[in-house]
């Protein structure tokens, strides 16, 4: 996976509060990318700075690889705050203007309605939208010019469960269609649903960064089984590591280790004793049990 916007050590000093303190990550490209972290964490600084609306104090970025320069900012499409869409215009009107402001051409305006579902109700009024069409008129303005990366603060704040489905699924579309998503969000359970990649800030400093699936791993309970789950059962109580066994039902065994664990070492472990995996399979905690254990350390 190639990366198209890198950090490196970037800080940013409001008076006596550190917002951000030397926050280096790398963002793959096509990646939906959450940055989740407690109020006043540092979220909407960092988008801020990289969407050229704040000058960091220290610390650069890379976009593919080179400075941006202000023609390849214009490929960052953002939304950092809800945009002042006339209530008696329609969607198509709005869009229109921020076409205008923007510089960008009127021509991309039926794709990015489109994008968003929102092509039937183009003429109508924008007081006239559910909360959700609203957010998605206003990403769809971010759309405009085809950015490659697109940069959201909080998507999904405000809007009732339908809504936040609706966002989700065109974050979800957009990202199918190789765009890069970068989304600043508290929605821990949203972040999980359609984040491919997160980092997690707590006063400014980075905790944690990478794969979804790395951040909620959990390392040190695994699930196992073999044709004779007897044996097997036996066996592990023996392993230096062993805590504690919880049967899961059709032989498989849970098993919770002292410390981290490497599968592929433990299938080693029992083979050499005579046991053969049948069934391995790390398990998962919640991203709100990640993020708990993270930001309380
Ligand atoms: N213009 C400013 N002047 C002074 N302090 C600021 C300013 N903007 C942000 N801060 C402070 O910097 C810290 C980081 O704020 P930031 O808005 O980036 O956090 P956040 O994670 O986006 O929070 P939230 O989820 O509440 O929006 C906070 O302590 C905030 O009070």
């Amino acid at each position: 996976m190639s990366t198209i916007l890198s950090l490196q050590n970037i800080s940013k000093r409001y008076g006596a509060v550190q917002a951000l303190s030397g926050v280096s990550f790398d963002i793959p490209t096509s990646s939906v990318f959450g940055v989740l972290g407690p109020n006043g964490s540092g979220k909407t600084t960092l988008l801020g700075i990289v969407t050229d609306v704040l000058k960091a104090d220290a610390g650069s970025f890379t976009l593919m690889g080179a400075p941006p320069s202000a023609r390849e900012r214009r490929k960052i499409g953002t939304l950092l705050e809800t945009p002042n869409f006339y209530h008696y215009l329609s969607g198509y009107r709005n869009l229109q203007i921020v076409a205008n402001i923007k510089q960008q051409s009127e021509a991309d305006i039926p794709r990015v309605l489109e994008l968003a579902g929102l092509t039937a109700r183009q003429h109508s009024a924008f007081k006239t939208y559910s909360l959700g069409m609203k957010q998605r008129l206003a990403i769809a303005a971010a759309m405009l010019g085809d950015p490659q990366v697109l940069i959201l603060d909080e998507p999904a704040n405000g809007l009732d469960p339908v809504g936040i489905a609706e966002v989700r699924n065109l974050i979800r579309q957009l990202a199918l269609s190789g765009k890069t998503i970068i989304m600043a969000s508290h929605l821990l359970d949203e972040v999980e649903k359609v984040c491919t990649h997160v980092a997690i800030l707590r006063k400014g400093q980075l905790l944690g960064s990478g794969p979804v699936n790395a951040v909620l791993a959990r390392d040190n309970f695994i699930e196992i089984g073999s044709a004779d789950s007897h044996a097997l059962a036996q066996l592990i109580r023996q392993h230096p590591a062993f805590v504690e066994l919880l049967p899961a039902g059709n032989g498989v065994l849970q098993v919770t280790f002292k410390d981290a664990v490497d599968p592929a070492a433990l299938n080693n472990w029992c083979a050499q004793q005579g046991v053969w995996l049948s069934h391995l399979q790390m398990s998962r905690k919640s991203l709100e049990t990640a993020f708990l254990e993270l930001t309380n350390n």
